[in-house]
């Protein structure tokens, strides 16, 4: 990789408080946005001062580690801030599979507010003219004229679960996330800033992001690393909302005792907790799952919250998180052989992790789910569910349409 191609040296960059800037989303001036919104809280960005792509390999997440330092190593920071997220940033978002190539992007502007402050970034090549903060082109809604099946059909990606239901029930494995991509077809090429907006307006408590065309609103936060602390969600085990108060309350008391959800969870939260433990010093973990309610879906998740034994970055941490269990399986390398044979398509950037990291390391990263690719007129959209012996490839099917929604309502209105 030739750095100094799509990364310039000495980098300017500078970050003032400002005044309430009102809705963070509401301001990127380009249709090619970056996001990373909760609760209205977060930072969005435009431009590029700085591209770093990582070839795949087992090392990618400390080799972006080595890149990003490098690059921000010789820049110039004028920062009064020092809180996370102000300073250089770098949004990124990393192939699902360890062999795909992942990038980094460090806008060329930077809009944040945290705990009610808000401020302003501009990243500039030394000598050049920072960017400055109006709204340029306000977005156009998408207008969609159709949708298409992905590489799979919806028969033929039941039939897919069934045979994994097989394999781990002949005991090659114990559990595997299979997922199916559909396509949205649009009259013109897709602005990400008017889909982004209602995703933010209807799943305010998701992490809303947009990172060189994939957008979407996830739930599931891999790692936020704060100085020493660290957070993260373990997301498994999903039902649809109920039609009325009395049906949801059924559906979340069965989600709360189903065996087959708690065992399909229990895969990803002894994971996360094994990779975890030896980087902290005390880790705390619940025993058992809680209930996370979306507008659309309720999931069990676990909570877990830490301290790290020794100084290392957000980007370090995912490299021993990702691929979760939540959106890969059990044993890891089986399950990815199977998710290969069995989905026969590319996943791309759905479920790699996806977010920001800045320059004292600190950063917040998700799943990268509920979310759809977006390239000229045409969105490729991802659902997955995690399959154990106990599925059945109907119910997974009516899961993953019911997954595909936020999207389908993001581009759709
Ligand atoms: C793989 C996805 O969701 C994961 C996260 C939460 C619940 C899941 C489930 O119940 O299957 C999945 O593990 C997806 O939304 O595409």
């Amino acid at each position: 990789m030739n750095l100094a191609e799509d990364a310039p040296h000495h980098l300017v960059v500078r970050t003032v408080p400002i005044t309430d800037p009102g809705n963070l989303l509401s301001r990127l001036p380009q249709p090619t946005a970056l996001a990373w919104v909760r609760h209205g809280e977060g930072i969005v960005g435009w431009g590029e001062a700085a591209r770093i792509t990582i070839p795949g390999g087992d090392d990618r997440f400390t080799a972006a580690n080595h890149r990003l330092a490098e690059l921000l190593d010789t820049a110039h920071i004028d920062d009064p801030l020092h809180i996370p997220g102000s300073g250089p940033v770098a949004f990124g978002a990393f192939g699902f599979d360890p062999k795909a190539e992942s990038t980094l992007i460090v806008p060329a502007a930077i809009l944040g507010r945290r705990n009610g402050q808000a401020w302003y970034t501009s990243i500039t090549p030394r000598g050049a003219t920072p960017e400055t903060l109006n709204l340029l082109h306000p977005p156009l809604p998408p207008t969609i004229t159709g949708w298409s099946d992905g590489t799979l059909t919806a028969p033929a990606w039941a039939r897919a679960v069934a045979q994994a239901v097989t394999h781990i029930r002949a005991g090659r494995l114990g559990k595997v996330v299979l997922a199916r991509d559909l396509y949205a077809h649009a009259t013109e090429p897709i602005d990400a800033r008017t889909p982004l907006g209602r995703l933010a307006t209807r799943f305010p408590g998701c992490y809303t992001f947009a990172v060189d065309g994939l957008i979407g609103a996830t739930p599931e936060l891999l790692i936020r690393r704060t100085g020493h602390t660290i957070d993260s969600l373990v997301l498994a085990g999903t039902t649809a909302r109920g039609t009325d108060p009395t049906d949801d309350r059924n559906r979340a008391t069965q989600l709360l005792n189903s065996a087959k959800d708690r065992e399909e969870h229990a895969y990803a939260a002894d994971m996360v907790r094994d990779a975890l433990t030896p980087l902290c010093t005390d880790l705390d973990i619940p025993t058992d799952p809680r209930l996370l309610t979306l507008s659309n879906v309720m999931h069990l998740a676990s909570p877990v919250h830490g301290h790290l034994a020794e100084q290392r970055s957000a980007l370090d941490v995912l490299a021993a998180l990702h691929p979760t269990p939540a959106v890969c399986g059990t044993p890891t390398n089986t399950a990815l052989d199977l998710i290969r044979e069995l989905e026969v398509m590319d996943r791309g950037r759905y479920a790699g992790p996806v977010g920001w990291t800045d320059a004292r390391g600190d950063g917040e990263w998700g799943i990268a789910l509920r979310c759809a690719e977006l390239t000229g007129n045409r969105a490729r959209l991802f659902a997955g569910c995690g399959i154990v012996a106990d599925s059945d490839p109907t119910a997974e099917l009516a899961e993953a349409q019911t997954k595909f929604r936020p999207m389908q309502y993001a581009l759709e209105g």
